[in-house]
């Protein structure tokens, strides 16, 4: 199996000498998916920040990075500008703090894929156009030309989503991307990314608080807990026999209700 990316005894410290990421270790397959799960303040974040090579600068990391092969370290801004966006799609948690407000949803997409890519204005407006109706967004035409403030936090998702896949990345990080949705759209966004994933053949990193959403959503699930890997194992297993207590916890605090 392909690999994408690599995390090796992955440590993040504060400027205050504190362990916000301990000793992590994992592998991103390609056309696999892998979840974080971990409550709030667990390190999540500032792992996709540090593979990112997005840590806030009073930081300090030490273990490796991979991608494809390549320790991040080495990656000048310029490799990693080129990088972020094309070879790494990130779908964030309010889309609309990632969107540009003034700027229509046709141009935005569009000036994505000409900053990385060299193809005409109207090539590129063609495959914005197929990207957002393959997120299932409809009336494309009136779309392209409305703001972020014009559509709900649903579409502005699935915007996200088309903007992530825009450039074919090999991996796609997706940091909580439906917290802030309703159930049903929710549901909905969940099960088309799980879709596109699986018909790309992309590899996935998907971050979340939710054990029921790691089940649906993963082939692997790592249990971070106060910065730590606590359990790392296939999703059947990590959800039929949880070994850690917390993982236990997590599970129970969970509706009994599966997606499917
Ligand atoms: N810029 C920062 N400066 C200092 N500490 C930080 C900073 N960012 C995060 N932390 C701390 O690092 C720890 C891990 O934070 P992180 O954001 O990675 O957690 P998380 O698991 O992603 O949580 P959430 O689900 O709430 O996003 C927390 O204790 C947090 O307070």
């Amino acid at each position: 199996m392909t690999i994408i990316a690599e995390v090796k005894e992955l440590t993040i410290r504060s400027s205050d000498n504190q362990d916000l990421v301990l000793n992590s270790n994992f592998s991103l397959h390609a056309g696999k998916t892998l979840c974080l799960i971990g409550e709030s303040g667990s390190g999540k974040t500032l792992t996709i920040k540090a593979m990112l090579g997005m840590l806030p600068n009073q930081m300090k990391m030490s273990g490796e990075l991979l991608f494809k092969g390549h320790n991040t370290a080495h990656f000048s801004p310029r490799e990693w500008q080129r990088v972020r966006g094309s070879q790494i799609g990130v779908i964030p948690q309010h889309p609309e703090q990632a969107l540009h407000p003034a700027i229509p949803i046709g141009r935005q997409l569009g000036d994505v894929l000409r900053s990385h890519i060299s193809v005409s204005k109207l090539e590129a407006e063609r495959k914005v156009r197929r990207m957002l109706e393959k997120v299932s967004l409809k009336t494309v035409d009136k779309l392209m030309k409305q703001y972020p403030f014009e559509l709900s936090g649903g579409m502005n998702q699935r915007v996200m989503i088309a903007m992530a896949l825009l450039l074919e990345p090999e991996l796609l990080i997706a940091d909580e991307p439906t917290s802030a949705l309703d159930v049903t759209t929710q549901a909905d966004i969940l099960s088309l990314l799980r879709d596109l994933t699986a018909e790309s053949g992309m590899s996935s990193l998907f971050v979340t608080h939710d054990l029921l959403i790691a089940g649906y959503m993963a082939d692997t699930i790592a249990v971070m807990y106060r910065g730590e890997i606590i359990e790392q194992d296939s999703t059947m297993a990590v959800v039929q026999y949880p070994k850690h207590a917390y993982t236990k916890e997590l599970w129970q605090c969970r509706s009994p209700f599966m997606l499917s």
